[in-house]
């Protein structure tokens, strides 16, 4: 798969997607008939190669100067990814529906007909009825008022973010954007919104209100400049999930779900704590935080040459972009820190093939559900 990224896409292109696990790899001569096969078992010899090769790029470290650069400057070097790629990466997303059914979940028609009722029956566009559906839904979130979802006339400038105006302030509960929703998602390091994007176009609660951050100014400038980005339904905000000092623009406890797609892994190890810390405050008692993220001998690690290792499973890209490879019981411990409880902590050991190439690349995901305890203690 073309790209630095290939990561991001870990389905076969052009094959329906299957859940996780589904496609075995029984038969080794078979393995040039599909794309990808799941749950590939690795050999002791692999296993042991695997680590003998990290082991290698990992003697020699960068120095602490460029370590601090790479720190104090990393959301420059992502914006000088985006400035380069634009929107050309990370785009492939017809796996996060069918791993992540939390994203898009059947309304519940009681609660949909209540809301419709209340609040947008004077808008229901004539020679419409209930009767017309999905269509339905999608034109009346396009039409709802300035009032509805906390829906502002104007996308906010990049710079000028609500995390500034909000920083040192509480967030009182009728006062932030999409205050008025009833199912409230944040995507954090959102990237130019590859998964915010299907989430809105799939996801026709019209209760829902999706937030999404990233550190990259660039990136959210290109969220906010797309055509789909529709500001009666979505806030996007400039924000560092390692920043102790500025506050998501929502309450504790308002979120129901919390996506983390490959950036736990772009932060530096020892701030990683607190970063999951504070978002597990955002969710409701109930709510959920999803990941998918880097596991550990993945093949990008694997990749690494001497000189690009930071400190133990973390790396610096070419680009100045850092990379970190999780083991699942890293993952485990810092969710569970965060007072949240274990609904599934996965590997994704996926071979994907280049058929026309007749390669095999080694792939391995961690893919994670954590649940925010109804009763819960963690504040
Ligand atoms: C590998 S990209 C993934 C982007 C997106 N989640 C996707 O899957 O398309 C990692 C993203 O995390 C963002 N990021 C890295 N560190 C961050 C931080 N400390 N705070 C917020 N965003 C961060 C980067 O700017 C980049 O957009």
């Amino acid at each position: 798969m073309a790209g630095p990224y290939p990561e991001c896409a870990p389905a076969a292109v052009g094959e329906k997607r299957q859940q996780f696990g589904s496609r075995f790899l029984s038969d080794p001569a078979r393995v040039f008939h599909h794309n990808a096969w799941d749950n590939v078992e690795w050999s002791e010899e692999q296993a042991a190669a695997a680590e003998r090769k990290v082991r290698e790029n990992s003697t020699q470290r960068v120095c602490q100067e460029k370590q601090v650069d790479y720190e104090i400057n990393a959301h420059k070097y992502w914006n000088e990814f985006y400035k380069i790629h634009e929107n050309g990466f990370f785009k492939d997303r017809h796996w996060l529906f069918t791993e992540f059914p939390e994203l898009a979940p059947s309304p519940n028609q009681n609660d949909l007909n209540d809301w419709l009722s209340e609040n947008k029956r004077n808008e229901v566009p004539e020679g419409r009825s209930k009767e017309d559906g999905p269509g339905l839904r999608i034109e009346e979130q396009h039409t709802c008022s300035s009032d509805s979802l906390g829906c502002k006339p104007q996308m906010p400038p990049v710079e000028e973010d609500v995390t500034q105006k909000f920083s040192h302030l509480e967030i009182c509960a009728d006062e932030f954007p999409g205050s008025s929703a009833s199912y409230r998602i944040l995507e954090v390091g959102c990237g130019v919104g590859n998964t915010v994007f299907p989430i809105l176009q799939t996801n026709n609660d019209p209760g829902l209100f999706v937030y999404c951050c990233d550190f990259s100014s660039t990136a959210v400038e290109l969220v906010q400049t797309n055509s789909a980005y529709d500001p009666c339904r979505c806030f996007a905000f400039v924000h560092d999930l390692c920043d102790e000092d500025t506050s998501y623009p929502v309450p504790r406890g308002s979120l129901d779900i919390i996506i983390l797609i490959f950036v736990l892994s772009a932060v530096v190890p020892d701030k990683m704590q607190k970063a999951i810390n504070r978002l597990s405050r955002l969710l409701k008692p109930g709510g959920m935080m999803l990941l998918r993220d880097y596991g550990r001998y993945d093949m990008a690690q694997l990749r690494f040459k001497k000189g690009q290792c930071l400190s133990e499973n973390f790396y610096v890209r070419g680009d100045g972009t850092r990379v970190y490879f999780f083991t699942q019981e890293e993952l485990d411990t810092l969710f569970t820190t965060a007072g949240l409880e274990k609904v599934q902590n996965l590997v994704d050991r996926r071979l994907q093939v280049n058929r026309g190439k007749q390669l095999t690349m080694y792939r391995v995901w961690i893919q994670c559900k954590y649940r925010k305890p109804l009763l819960s203690g963690a504040g």
